[in-house]
Order: C-alpha cells, then sequence, then structure tokens
C-alpha cells in the first residue's frame, strides 16, 4: 500500500480510566485504511465499532497509541486544531442523521460552512449544489421534520459533504432504511468512492458487508481485530 490514508497504531481505548468502572473497549488496534476505498467495520453490538469510529474522526482520543489521517497525528493535536481538521477534512453520517429540527434542509446543509467563515453567497451555492447532486434540492426550503427518512439521511448526506471532505465516517447508516433506501445509500456512496472520498463505516447490515463497491470488511469483537473479509 503507498502512503495509508488512515492509520491507527496499537489503539487503546479506555471509558473510566482509572476509576471503579474503567472499561477497556479497545485493546490494540493496529490498521491501515488506503484511500478512496469502502472500509467498513463489522461486529456484534458492543464489539467497539463506534469507538474506533470515533477515534479515526478525531472525535475521541486514544488512551494509548496513535491514529494519523494523511499523515497527521490526530492523537497529538491540540483541541482547537483538530477541531478544525475535522471541519474541512471529515465528513459525518449519523444513524438518526442528527438534522437540526426547526431549520431548513438548506440551512442544515449550510451548518458545517458557517465556522469557516465562507462568505453568505459561497454558502448558499455549495448547499444548494450538494442538495442537487444527492437529488434533494426540491426540499431545500422544507423544515427537515417534514421530511421522508430517505430524504433526511440524504440531507444529513449533503451536510457531510458541504466542505468536500476527503474522508466520510457513517455510523449504521442504513439502521432505519427499507431496501430501496439502502440501495440508493450504497449508490451514492460508489459515486463518492469514484470521485475519491475515503469512506469508513461501521455496520452490520448484512446489505452493506456484502454490496460490491465494499474494498474491505474489518470484523471486530470484544474491542480486537478479528480478521477481514477478501475484497468482492
Ligand atoms: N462513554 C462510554 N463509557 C463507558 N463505556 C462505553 C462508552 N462508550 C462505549 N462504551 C462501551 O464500549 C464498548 C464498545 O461500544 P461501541 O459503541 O463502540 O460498540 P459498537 O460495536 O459500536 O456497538 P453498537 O453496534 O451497539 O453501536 C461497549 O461495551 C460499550 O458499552
Amino acid at each position: 500500500m503507498s502512503q495509508p490514508f488512515i492509520e491507527l497504531d496499537g489503539v487503546v481505548k479506555r471509558f473510566h480510566e482509572g476509576e471503579p468502572g474503567e472499561f477497556t473497549a479497545l485493546h490494540g488496534i493496529t490498521l491501515q485504511l488506503a484511500r478512496a476505498q469502502v472500509h467498513v467495520l463489522a461486529g456484534p453490538s458492543g464489539s467497539g465499532k463506534s469507538t474506533l469510529l470515533s477515534l479515526i474522526g478525531g472525535v475521541a482520543r486514544p488512551s494509548e497509541g496513535r491514529v494519523r489521517l494523511d499523515g497527521a497525528p490526530l492523537s497529538g493535536l491540540p483541541e482547537h486544531h483538530l477541531a478544525a481538521l475535522r471541519r474541512e477534512r471529515i465528513g459525518f453520517i449519523f444513524q438518526r442523521y442528527h438534522l437540526v429540527p426547526g431549520l431548513t434542509a438548506l440551512e442544515n446543509v449550510r451548518l458545517p460552512g458557517v465556522p469557516l467563515g465562507w462568505p453568505r453567497e459561497r454558502l448558499q451555492a455549495r448547499a444548494l449544489q450538494v442538495l442537487a447532486e444527492l437529488g434533494v434540492a426540491p426540499r431545500a426550503h422544507e423544515r427537515v421534520e417534514r421530511l421522508s427518512g430517505g430524504e433526511m439521511q440524504r440531507v444529513a448526506i449533503a451536510r457531510a459533504l458541504l466542505t468536500q471532505p476527503p474522508l466520510l465516517i457513517a455510523d449504521e447508516p442504513t439502521a432505519h432504511l427499507d431496501a430501496a433506501l439502502g440501495r440508493q445509500f450504497l449508490d451514492t456512496v460508489a459515486t463518492l468512492k469514484a470521485r475519491g472520498h475515503t469512506w469508513v463505516i461501521a455496520s452490520h447490515d448484512p446489505r452493506v458487508i456484502g454490496a460490491p463497491v465494499v474494498d474491505r470488511v474489518i470484523h471486530l469483537a470484544d474491542g480486537r481485530l478479528r480478521g477481514e473479509d477478501a475484497p468482492c
């Protein structure tokens, strides 16, 4: 592999460290993930998928070990640098979308651009562009609580794409999608992969794990790597 896009080196994550309820969720994960590929973290509930995503996304820090994104050592960065890197380089897609009710689809999609200080016109144009790419431009001015589940998810993906982040992280993205919407999500994954985006998706959905667009399925159990499926 050329320079890996994401590198984890001996990553341990403990919760409630030093307290009576201390719990080790990840036990020394070493992993390299290539650019412009789709990586799925699979494993039963509680195996550590979301915890690993949060470390790769720079939302949490490892208790031991290192995480690097495109050569940058996330684990050592001061919080304000880490927050800036997250905003510019990582798009997050959550199981329950985390859209802000009361705001329109367009206002939700604009949100990640606000702290970047983009001029209003640029922000508006880019937000409309990503909504159009996801096929939800006609719903741009609708409040998000009035959208269908599939529309909400496409708005959530549009929001994650606003800043064109190279890394897209999704936690159980198909958990609430029916068969047709699940396929639509995987088509979006494929389109963005072809444009060079790297995906890391936590999922135990067989539709995702078995999808042809997926390059690697990395299995976790009890916070440890348990091998991989061969690429399709
Ligand atoms: N903030 C926390 N404090 C204490 N324990 C935690 C915390 N977050 C996660 N854990 C524990 O770490 C383990 C891994 O949790 P994690 O959410 O990463 O698993 P998962 O594989 O994503 O599960 P699921 O598929 O149910 O989302 C679980 O035993 C969980 O209870």
